[in-house]
């Protein structure tokens, strides 16, 4: 997998010192709870208020490669703590970087989150624990995390995925694949545009999984009014009900996809921006150390107002019974 000349958009020091301290302010007036709805309900007055410089650099995708990275966020090793073990163990910690992510990801459209994730939080914290090593989650370690849009299952889906790095001594890398740099027959670009599989909620939406409506089939991919696009998670497909001639289609655009995709070595301070429409992404393997140096992310997940990117036949899926929180009315 080739390395990757992962666009950088570096922030001026400038805009770090100001969107630093809009983050901890927020965070000071609502009691240090990153998670407070007073504080989410303040986020688009306080975004409104960070520079042209920030704006610019939050502005969509502007290449192929669907994707970018935000640098120039200073992370403190000592201050942010231990990486916990669990999200659920995580508390406050890093809470300043909760906010900063969240103030950009306001910049950029609409925070959402979900109430089966992570117990709703609208920032997640994605660290590897004990006993979910080999899950297809942001949990496990030392399996491929194969390429996947992010809660591909979802009408209600992100637009853009956001990954902000806390720490990563072991450079451990975030694979991305753009649909854009593809190449596909035509015949099969159409094949796979077609609903003939469902894609079924991932292991981190357990109440989802319980759901008893029938899943239904959507697209692969969808030329879209703004270029094609795709919904995609093989780990989370039943393959195995296609024709032949689909799962063949299937297998090349993941080929393909295998050929294009890039490395992606967070480091910390780092913030990943993936079009979740363009990208799939995934995490090569690793072995967890599980004594508080582990590779530690923090994830926000945004709807972009406007976007033409999905086809309208979405909007009669149920959605396993699972739906979204905005931050604030889009
Ligand atoms: O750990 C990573 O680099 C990506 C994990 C992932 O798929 C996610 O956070 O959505
Ligand atoms: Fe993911």
């Amino acid at each position: 997998m080739p390395t990757a000349v992962t666009p950088v958009r570096q922030l001026d020091p400038h805009a770090v010192t100001k969107l630093t301290e809009a983050a901890q302010e927020l965070l000071s007036a609502f009691g240090g709870d990153p998670r407070s709805s007073a504080l989410i309900r303040q986020l688009p007055g306080t975004a409104a208020t960070l520079s042209a410089g920030i704006r610019h650099v939050c502005r969509p995708v502007d290449t192929s490669a669907g994707l970018y990275v935000v640098r120039g966020i200073p992370v403190d090793d000592e201050t942010i703590g231990p990486t916990p073990d669990h999200w659920s163990t995580a508390g406050h910690s890093g809470a300043v970087h909760d906010v900063a992510l969240l103030l950009l990801a306001t910049v950029m459209g609409t925070p959402i989150a979900w109430e089966g994730q992570q117990d709703g939080r609208f920032v997640h914290n994605i660290v590897p624990s004990p006993g979910h090593e080999e899950e297809q989650t942001g949990a496990s370690s030392t399996v491929l995390l194969s390429p996947h849009t992010e809660d591909a299952f979802h009408p209600g889906r992100a637009h853009l995925l956001i990954l902000g790095c806390m720490r990563n001594h072991d450079a451990v890398a975030t694979t991305a694949a753009s649909v854009r740099q593809v190449e596909l027959p035509s015949a099969d670009v159409e094949l796979l545009s077609r609903p003939a599989l469902p894609i079924l909620p991932d292991d981190a939406y357990a109440e989802a999984q319980a759901y008893a409506g029938t899943p239904p089939p959507v697209p692969t991919l969808w030329g879209s009014p703004d270029g094609l696009t795709l919904r995609f998670d093989p780990a989370y497909t039943p393959l195995g009900e296609a024709t032949e001639e689909h799962r063949a289609a299937y297998d090349r655009l993941a080929e393909e996809l295998s050929r294009v995709s890039v490395a992606v070595s967070l480091e910390p301070g780092d913030v990943l921006v993936v079009d979740n429409d363009l990208v799939v992404h995934g995490r090569v393997p690793f072995k967890a150390r599980y004594d508080g140096t582990d590779r530690w992310l923090k994830r926000a997940s945004v709807r972009v107002p406007g976007r033409r990117t999905r086809p309208a036949s979405e909007a009669n899926e149920h959605g396993y019974g699972q739906s979204a929180l905005e931050a604030h009315p889009s």
